[in-house]
């Protein structure tokens, strides 16, 4: 009675907690969302037992004591029939009671919260998207309806071993449970649909199967029990006739998977299915890879890498929790994902593994950080993957051709920020962008084909930036460069103006922003233009005059004119002034834009500039030509209700 009573005291009755709220969501999703996915669970929670090793080995670098004698790390698989059940055993760092609590039952990572409440309502249901930030140990819930988890943590008791177990509803329970070996067990009791027929999970070759397509690169042995084929002995042997037998499990453990990190072999014994196969398994992406490169690099660091480019952008490319793609590993050991110290920010797309024998096993992410070896590996990285997108864009093969576009589509924003961030390859970059131009459509124009079409006596390439196609196309700065028929770069995406202040030229040939500075059109413009411009000039002297009191305070200067044709006036800001476009977006995000004023330009030859001169609206008129060249250039009034109050009471007279 008394030891019962004792018993109770060591072992309470299990405590029931309350999944956090975002894994009841992820649970719902997982279950409703990726039951045609089933088979991933396998990889998830194979995964988990190698990563669980993983720290074990890294713990265990600073302390050998930890591995309690079994430095065997592996990965085991058990199928039960009869208790319909599948475990996965790993003797890796293992779990206490409040680690699986914390690990099980919340969600540590920021970023999958975040891509949750990003996630609309139908997103929810494509399984692709929720394939990309990578389901885990809840996965096991496709097919389980109860999971338990057993698990005793490196270094600690052999009673303080935790078994948790939920049916992936709202709660969980935990308790105190004696656990003789560390690591973990999983295990998962299959929903009546995956333990019979064609989908049961209980045939160990399709456990095998399985873990042949998506763990193969796991470098840990995985195992599962011998079977034997064991005749059947009749009582009575007189009986000569074959009695047939059965195959039998034993207690033996064979390993099923090859259990070598894919990327130690040589690229030339490496299937294509491989190398896709394994990206599917680093990556979370269910599509297969763009394209990829596999290098053992030899010099001053010594190291191999496996880069993966992936066909789309994650949705997470541009905000601040993305992932840099890149696991490091030291001779086969793995030490962190995400080493964002290994490539710059501009390729953070890039997917991959790389392995160094160089670097320190003990490596932290701030001794990264310092390293002048990965600075190298770094740098090694960069280029390999700007020449093998090179050798995409300048191939004559129509399919390398067609990845390249496929590529640029989806990346090539992201590369411009390379612009400014690597200035070492800034020309290699700059050798890869493409671009809309005024005399030809689609994201089709290098640098280098403009050059190629330049006219005689063409100085400089010509670009112009601008919110969105339609703006740029008809922007007042583009008239002169119309009727001369010069062609122009016509940038649209966010980051160009931003990129193009560190690009000053290509291949030695000035980049200039036609919207900024002076246009000189250099042997372009004839004599008798220039004359005609100073003329104008002279002419307009007291209008200009004029204006320059009415608009102090929002115009700098103002000036006659050459660039434009069809418009009255235009804006133009200083070389290496922000655009008004630049300044809306800025003020958009919230940033401290410093105040600066444009130059407005004007067209003597407009019938709205001639109309100024002694007009009793003069104030007004000139307001609303400021406002309109504002507006055409992408700015924001500051004032709208004035701006529609001048232009009605002009239109009423
Ligand atoms: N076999 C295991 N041994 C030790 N800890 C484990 C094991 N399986 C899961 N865990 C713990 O539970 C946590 C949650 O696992 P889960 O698979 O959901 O996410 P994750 O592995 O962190 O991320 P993801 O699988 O998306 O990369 C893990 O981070 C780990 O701390």
């Amino acid at each position: 009675m008394s030891d019962n009573h004792q018993a109770d005291k060591q072992n309470p009755e299990p405590t029931k907690h309350s999944f956090e709220a975002e894994v009841a969501q992820i649970l719902h999703l997982v279950t409703h969302s990726l039951y045609s996915n089933a088979d991933i669970f396998v990889r998830e929670l194979v995964s988990n037992a190698s990563d669980a090793c993983d720290k074990l080995r890294f713990e265990a670098t600073n302390d050998d004591s930890l591995y309690e004698d079994d430095g065997e790390l592996r990965i085991r698989i058990d199928i039960d029939n009869d208790a319909k059940t599948i475990s996965f055993i790993d003797n890796g760092i293992g779990m206490n009671e409040t680690d699986a609590i914390e690990n099980l039952g919340t969600i540590a990572k920021s970023g999958t919260k975040a891509f949750l409440d990003k996630l609309s309502e139908s997103q929810k249901q494509d399984g692709q998207l929720i394939g990309q930030f990578g389901v885990g140990f809840y996965s096991g819930f496709i097919v389980a309806d109860t999971i338990t988890v057993e698990s005793r943590k490196a270094g600690e008791p052999a009673d303080k071993g935790v078994r948790w177990v939920s049916d992936g509803t709202g709660v969980f329970t935990v308790e105190t449970i004696d656990k003789a070996t560390r690591g973990t067990t999983i295990t998962l009791h299959l929903k009546d649909e995956y333990a019979e027929g064609e989908d049961s999970y209980l045939e160990r070759s399709k456990i095998k199967r399985l873990v042949n397509k998506y763990s193969d690169h796991i470098s840990l042995p995985i195992q599962m029990r011998k079977e034997v084929w064991q005749e059947d002995v009749s009582e009575d042997s007189d009986d000569e006739t074959p009695k047939g037998g059965e195959m039998v499990l034993t207690d033996e453990w064979e390993t099923i998977n090859k259990a070598s990190a894919l990327w130690t072999r040589s690229a030339s014994e490496v299937e294509d299915d491989e190398y896709i196969d394994f990206y599917k398994n680093i990556s979370y992406d269910m599509d297969d890879p763009l394209t990829w490169t596999h290098n053992r690099v030899e010099g001053r660091v010594q190291y191999t890498q496996l880069l993966y480019i992936p066909k789309k952008a994650p949705m997470n490319l541009y905000t601040r929790e993305q992932q840099h793609g890149l696991k490091l590993y030291v001779k086969r050991v793995f030490i962190m994902d995400d080493a964002e110290q290994l490539l710059p920010m501009y390729l953070r797309f890039v997917k991959g593994v790389i392995d160094s024998a160089d670097l320190p096993l003990n490596v932290s992410r701030e001794l990264l950080q310092e390293s002048r070896d990965v600075k190298s590996i770094r740098d090694g990285n960069a280029r390999r993957i700007l020449t093998l997108l090179a050798s995409l864009a300048n191939s004559e093969d129509a399919d390398k051709q067609a990845k390249f576009s496929e590529f640029y589509k989806e990346f090539g924003d992201v590369i411009k920020e390379g612009l400014g961030e690597d200035m070492g390859n800034q020309s290699r970059i700059a050798k890869l962008l493409r671009y809309t131009t005024t005399t030809h459509d689609g994201l089709e124009t290098s640098f280098a084909d403009y050059k190629a079409r330049m006219k005689d006596g063409q100085k400089a390439i010509y670009y112009l930036t601008a919110d969105n196609l339609a703006a740029a196309k008809n922007s007042p700065q583009l008239e002169l460069f119309k009727k001369k028929g010069i062609e122009v770069i016509l940038m649209t995406s966010r980051v160009d103006e931003w990129a193009m202040n560190f690009l000053t030229q290509f291949d030695d040939t000035p980049l200039q922003n036609i919207a900024k500075g002076a246009v000189d059109l250099g042997d372009l413009q004839d004599d008798a233009e220039k004359e005609e411009a100073s003329k104008a000039q002279e002419a307009m002297q007291p209008v200009v005059d004029k204006l320059k009191t009415t608009l102090n305070g929002r115009a700098k200067d103002v000036k006659v004119s050459t660039r434009l044709v069809d418009s009255p006036a235009c804006l133009v800001v200083g070389e290496g002034e922000l655009s008004p476009q630049m300044i809306q977006m800025l003020k958009q995000m919230g940033q401290d834009v410093p105040e600066s004023q444009p130059t407005l330009e004007i067209n003597p030859e407009h019938p709205l500039i001639k109309k100024l001169d002694g007009n009793a609206q003069f104030d007004d008129l000139a307001q609303v030509i400021f406002d309109q060249a504002l507006l055409a250039d992408g700015g924001q009034l500051d004032d709208p209700a004035a701006y529609l109050k001048r232009v009605n009471e002009l239109l009423m007279k």
